[in-house]
């Protein structure tokens, strides 16, 4: 992606060979248990340390790859904005890179990542709509589609882990308060799944109610297989639970409703959720039509999910998606990227997230997390020769 002159102006010579150095780097990975000890016994001075580089290096990684995307995406006027945020976080980053790690220093490195935060508040949306620009203005290529698909799951989850590094670190070491004082940064060391899971069911169904006045119940089940019979904790980041379920139980609602119609009787969505020694499962079943394995393919594409961009007054979101069927989608409030991106948040700290639908019957999803976090890993792209070639060449 060609950063804009006009932004880069004399510093482009000094800015790319700093990316091209701190691009060499593979950025270090952390497990969910790191993060816990850090933020317990760690120093503010030691953290500004680690994440100045740090963060740095995860930056230059994906700007790098930037580079790689099809032109004519890199051309949209909103490809462009995206690129320019990042060029204007990586400078504001570089000033501190000879800094030491005085309190001063780290105040305003504190007030920095507050305004790089800000500053890509926005990016989903907005790589979103350069989509919309690039389908508009000439059509997108089979292998351009798939080098999109393949950047963009890589964008979204180096996005995920710069944002979780610069949190964690405001919440823990700035001024910026927990969701809860059990919670460490924004991770509880002891998240209770169940309650996520009624968290995000009852908010599903508000907005399902809200707008067909109907909403399917919702069957539990809990299975401590490690603690028979006590209730499911592991350590986690409840935002990105949160954020999977309420997207899931958003579709399974919608699919429920539309395939039985708010006149019948809904058949209850069931949830199993299992901890297992290595795995904590949670699977959500529902029985709304299911879709044909072509379909759900498609469900996962941020080209064919790239819906309508919603309206801008906050009114209902538009009704009917272009991509996938005439369904009404009265849920879909974002661009239609609530599955990618969940599949994201899953994968992050080395779980997963998988449906299978029979269509005619029902769909299941399943999200997989790691039980025991020192195995959580961060999974971090890294900008090197292969992703090259699956940008330039397609997969
Ligand atoms: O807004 C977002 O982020 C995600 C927006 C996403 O919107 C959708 C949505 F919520 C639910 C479905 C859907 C349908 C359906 O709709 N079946 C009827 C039809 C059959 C064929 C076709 C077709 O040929 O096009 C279309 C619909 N059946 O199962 C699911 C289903 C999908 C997922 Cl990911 C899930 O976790 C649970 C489910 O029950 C499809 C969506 F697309």
């Amino acid at each position: 992606m060609r950063f804009s002159r006009k932004l880069l102006g004399p510093f482009v010579g000094s800015l790319a060979k700093k990316l091209d150095y701190y691009s060499q780097f593979q950025p270090s990975s952390l497990t969910i248990q790191q993060y816990l000890d850090f933020g317990r016994i760690g120093t503010a001075a030691n953290s500004y340390t680690f994440l100045k580089n740090e963060l740095l290096v995860r930056l230059a990684n994906i700007m790098q790859e930037f580079t790689l995307l099809p032109p004519k995406l890199l051309q949209m006027p909103s490809s462009k904005m995206v690129s320019n945020w990042y060029a204007e976080s990586f400078e504001d980053l570089l000033l501190f890179e000879a800094s030491d790690a005085s309190p001063e220093q780290v105040a305003r490195f504190n007030d920095q990542l507050t305004v790089v935060l800000k500053r890509h508040a926005h990016v989903v949306e907005t790589m979103a709509e350069g989509l919309i620009e690039l389908r508009e203005s000439d059509g997108v290529d089979i292998a351009s589609e798939k080098g999109i698909q393949y950047f963009l799951d890589r964008f979204y989850i180096n996005r995920i882990s710069i944002r979780m590094l610069q949190n964690q670190h405001l919440v823990v070491f700035g001024n910026v308060l927990p969701e809860s004082p059990r919670h460490v940064g924004c991770i509880d060391p002891a998240c209770d799944v169940e309650s996520v899971v009624y968290d995000a069911f009852e908010n599903a169904r508000f907005l399902c109610d809200r707008y067909y006045l109907t909403s399917p119940s919702m069957k539990l089940e809990m299975h401590n297989a490690v603690e028979k019979g006590k209730p499911i904790s592991i350590v986690a980041v409840p935002s990105h639970l949160y954020h999977m379920m309420f997207e899931l139980f958003k579709n399974a609602m919608r699919a429920t409703v539309e395939y039985h119609g708010v006149d019948d009787d809904l058949p209850d969505i069931k949830v199993y959720v299992v901890k297992g020694n290595e795995d904590l499962s949670i699977k959500i079943c529902d029985r709304g039509g299911g879709v044909s394995r072509t379909i759900l393919e498609r469900l996962y594409n941020y080209m064919y999910s790239t819906a309508p961009p919603p309206p801008r007054d906050g009114t209902q979101a538009p009704l009917t998606r272009s991509h996938i069927g005439n369904m009404n989608i009265p849920l879909q409030a974002g661009y239609g990227y609530g599955l990618p991106l969940s599949r994201l948040y899953a994968r992050y700290f080395l779980g997963d997230l998988f449906l299978v639908s029979m269509e005619g019957h029902g769909t299941d999803a399943c999200i997989y997390l790691k039980a025991v976090p020192v195995e959580a890993s961060e999974v971090l792209p890294i900008y090197s020769t292969s992703s090259r070639r699956n940008l330039t060449m397609g997969p």
